[in-house]
This record gives structure tokens, C-alpha cells and sequence, in this order.
């Protein structure tokens, strides 16, 4: 099967000189339609960077980041979900929701289809007028996985999504990701400090010091 992305013994260092950070080195990976990982690791031990790169927003140091499966245009086909739901204040839930996919050159008429809809997929299709302000934490975070899952993106990445939540609610969110995963066949890569959310996805790579584990043991 044609990975959605890969990685080839992928650096990415920080400053130079005595002030280097090696955040990552020696990373080899990838993920292909249908894969759902949870990525742990202590603070600092590379997660964020190497979700980064995974998603084309920061280029590597040594080594190769490349998206097969997406022709090498990952631009518009990944979805990047941030611990906090960052919504623009004065637009309402469907306005924020809807924003990217205008931004992208969709017509009205699509976007707010697919926006609707995506906010009904997450549950909250009665909060569509409600402004940012009005939302509860949770509500905020499903408003954020709305707004990546409505330009059914082929691979979706989460950098500790539920760090602001409790866990009913982080369990909740975590399982919208999953569904949606599953819907779009897209592959799911899931930063996490939080065990319990491990066990409700399927593989679990550890990182350390820069470089990553990709067996680690399950938790299930
Ligand atoms: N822009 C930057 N400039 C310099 N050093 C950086 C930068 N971003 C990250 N680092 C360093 O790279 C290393 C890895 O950071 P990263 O944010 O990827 O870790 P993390 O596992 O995501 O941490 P956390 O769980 O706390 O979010 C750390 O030592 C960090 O200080």
C-alpha cells in the first residue's frame, strides 16, 4: 500500500554550534491509509518536531520526509489539530469552521455543506451560531477537530489534542478522531501525554531523546 508519508533516517536540528539541539535524528517511518498510532514521550523528547515535519510545516535537517500517496502535495490533504482549539474570536462556529475551506477556494455553496456537516459529525451541529466565547473547552476542541475533518484530510495529525480536557472528554474527542479516520481511510498519528488515550488506539510509538521507538508495547 502507498504510504502517506515517510520518513528516511530524518535529523532536524535546532541552532548551531555549541547551541545545537538535536530534536531528532535517525527517524525512519511511515504511515499508510488506515494506520492510527499514538506517539508518547517525555517532554522534549521530540514529538512535536517530528510531527512537524511529518506535516510539511518544518523541512529536516538530514534525511527525507516525502508523501507517496499524496503525489508529494501534502498542501490542503493533512489535517494538523493543535492542545488548544485556537478559533477566531469574532466568527461564529461555522464561520471558523467554514474559513479554511473558503481560504482553499471553495465555493459558499460547498463549504457550507461540508462545514455543516462536519459539525454535525462531531455532535455539535446546534452550536453552529454560537461564537468561540460560548463554548466550553470540550465543545472549543470538537469546533477545532470540525474544522480539520471537514477538508477530509487523507492523513490527520494531532499534537496532544486532549492536553486541555478532562478524560471523559478527552476519551471523547480521541474516539471522533479515530471514527474519522476510519471514514476518510486516512492514517491517524496521535501525540499524547496520556496512557489511557493510548489504549484507545491501535499502535503506539515511543520517542526518547530524538529517536523513536515504533514497537512499543501496547497498552491493550
Ligand atoms: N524552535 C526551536 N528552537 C530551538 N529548540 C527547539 C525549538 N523547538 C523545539 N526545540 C527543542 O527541541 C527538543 C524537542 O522539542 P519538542 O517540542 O519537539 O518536544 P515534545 O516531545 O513535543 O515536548 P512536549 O511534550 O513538552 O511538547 C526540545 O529540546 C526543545 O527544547
Amino acid at each position: 500500500m502507498t504510504e502517506l508519508v515517510r520518513c528516511e533516517n530524518v535529523a532536524r536540528t535546532y541552532g548551531k554550534g555549541v547551541d545545537a539541539v538535536v530534536a531528532v535524528h535517525g527517524i525512519t517511518c511511515s504511515l499508510e491509509p488506515g494506520a492510527q498510532v499514538a506517539v508518547t514521550g517525555p517532554s522534549g523528547s521530540g514529538k512535536s518536531t517530528l510531527l512537524h515535519l511529518l506535516a510539511g510545516l518544518d523541512r529536516p535537517t538530514a534525511g527525507q520526509v516525502s508523501w507517496p500517496a499524496l503525489d508529494d502535495e501534502p498542501h490542503g490533504r493533512i489535517g494538523l489539530i493543535f492542545q488548544g482549539p485556537s478559533l477566531l474570536p469574532p466568527l461564529d462556529v461555522l464561520e471558523n469552521v467554514a474559513l479554511p475551506l473558503l481560504v482553499a477556494g471553495r465555493t459558499e455553496t460547498d463549504t457550507r455543506a461540508a462545514a455543516t456537516r462536519a459539525l454535525r459529525d462531531v455532535g455539535i451541529g446546534s452550536l453552529a451560531r454560537k461564537l468561540p466565547e460560548e463554548l466550553s473547552g470540550g465543545q472549543a476542541q470538537r469546533v477545532a477537530v470540525a474544522r480539520v475533518l471537514a477538508a477530509a484530510p487523507r492523513l490527520i495529525l494531532a499534537d496532544e489534542p486532549t492536553g486541555q480536557l478532562d478524560s471523559a472528554m478527552a476519551g471523547h474527542v480521541i474516539d471522533l478522531l479515530v471514527e474519522a479516520a476510519v471514514r476518510l481511510d486516512a492514517a491517524l498519528l496521535v501525540s499524547t501525554h496520556d496512557l489511557l488515550i493510548t489504549e484507545r488506539i491501535s499502535r503506539h510509538w515511543e520517542m526518547h531523546d530524538g529517536t523513536l521507538r515504533k514497537d512499543a508495547p501496547c497498552s491493550r
